[in-house]
């Protein structure tokens, strides 16, 4: 029997505020989701990374009116139970690579993880589904171009560089949103969902 396909009326919209996010979905996915993007700063809820996925997957919806992609992504000390985790953007903003460094200065381990959790929605009936990726590294005082949040002080497990030093292909092959993304990538692929590319909707 042949599988059913779901045909979905719109394109998957991914919607952030973050042009290098954008950049590292599209050439992570390439061709296997087609997607169209939508730059707002979804407001983000307080709590676990899921449940702001979520909301922002909620909130998404509502505003395309289809089928929305989000992602919201942590960068968790060990040494500090799991924070700044969510909170990583305004820590950075605020206090820097250097700031982010010194909150280790009083303990010896300097582990983290990377996190990205995309959450997908179906539109604004749908309840969002979420795909968790993590990264385990360390905290390194800042290494190569800083063009990325905080890739200059993230130094993955098993290598000497750190997410900034990294062609982006090689960060891409191992990052927390790749993992996450590959997730995406089979239930869809499960799903056997089928989206129309009319980016003109
Ligand atoms: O609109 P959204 O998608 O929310 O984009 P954002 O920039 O607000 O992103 P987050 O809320 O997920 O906050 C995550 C913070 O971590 C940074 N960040 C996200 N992914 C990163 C990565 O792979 N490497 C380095 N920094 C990253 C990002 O620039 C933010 O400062
Ligand atoms: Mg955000």
């Amino acid at each position: 029997m042949a599988a059913t396909r779901a045909v979905l009326a719109r394109p998957v919209t991914f919607v952030t505020g973050n042009a290098k996010k954008l950049e590292e979905v599209k050439s992570i996915l390439g061709q296997s989701i087609p997607f169209r993007s939508l730059k707002l700063d979804l407001p983000e809820l307080q709590g676990e990374p899921e449940d702001i996925s979520k909301e922002k997957a909620r909130l998404a919806a509502l505003q395309v009116n289809g089928p929305v992609l989000v992602e919201d992504t942590c960068l968790c000390f060990n040494a500090l139970k799991g924070l700044p985790g969510p909170y990583i953007k305004w820590f950075l903003q605020k206090i820097g690579h250097e700031g982010l460094n010194n909150l280790l200065m009083a303990y010896e381990d300097k582990s983290a993880y990377a996190l990205c959790a995309f959450a997908f929605s179906l539109g604004p009936d749908s309840e969002p589904i979420t795909f968790l990726g993590k990264t385990p590294g360390k905290i390194v005082p800042p290494r190569g171009p800083n063009d990325f949040g905080w890739d200059p002080i993230f130094q993955p497990d098993g290598y000497e560089q750190t997410y900034a030093e990294m062609p982006n292909e090689e960060k891409n092959k191992i990052s927390h949103r790749s993992k996450a993304l590959a997730m995406v990538k089979s239930r869809f692929a499960e799903a056997g969902y089928t989206f129309q590319t009319d980016t003109s909707v």
